[in-house]
């Protein structure tokens, strides 16, 4: 099967799929520290239900529909005649690094999840560790995808 009629859209394409990059790390970089912050208040604290409905709101509403846009236009990207080059090295290291964060999209949303039942997943230090892999992944992946060092 040849999609060739995808290459006339490839720029337009990746600028949707930058966008919804944008948009889904805003939602990864963010939910965490709201997890930190959800950690200093008690369940019984009327904070903590303005926090579920932050985290609730902040995953469902951008962080789900920005997170399946960035795949369907990376696949249609992939798709495209002549994108990828599968030999290099970069590319795979780029889709090993978008696998973490999706693996990290999943842990997020299975912690929200524990919030909303008042149970506390992690230590507050845990979460701050857990704060920094989104920028450490997303340092990657632009390093792979625009310097393509090997
Ligand atoms: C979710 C799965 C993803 C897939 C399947 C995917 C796939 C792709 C493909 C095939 C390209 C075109 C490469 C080229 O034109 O040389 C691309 C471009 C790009 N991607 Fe992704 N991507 C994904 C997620 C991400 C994420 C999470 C980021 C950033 C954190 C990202 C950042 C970029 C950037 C900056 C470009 C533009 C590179 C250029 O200017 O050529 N992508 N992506």
């Amino acid at each position: 099967m040849t999609f060739d009629f995808l290459a006339p859209a490839y720029v337009w394409i990746k600028a949707l799929h930058l966008i919804s990059v944008i948009a889904w790390m805003a939602g990864l970089f963010y939910l965490p520290r709201l997890y930190i912050y959800h950690m200093q208040v008690a369940p019984e604290d009327v904070r903590s239900q303005t926090f579920k409905v932050m985290e609730r709101r902040l995953l469902k509403a951008i962080m789900n529909p920005a997170m399946i846009a960035t795949w369907i236009f990376g696949l249609l990207l992939i798709l495209t005649p002549g994108v990828v080059d599968w030999k290099a090295g970069w590319w795979h290291l780029k889709f090993a690094s978008v696998l973490a964060m999706s693996w990290f999209h999943h842990d997020l949303a299975q912690a929200r999840k524990a919030f909303e039942r008042d149970e506390r997943p992690r230590t507050e230090r845990g979460w701050r560790i857990m704060n920094e892999v989104p920028t450490v992944l997303m340092i990657i992946i632009v390093l792979m995808v625009i310097a393509k060092p090997f």
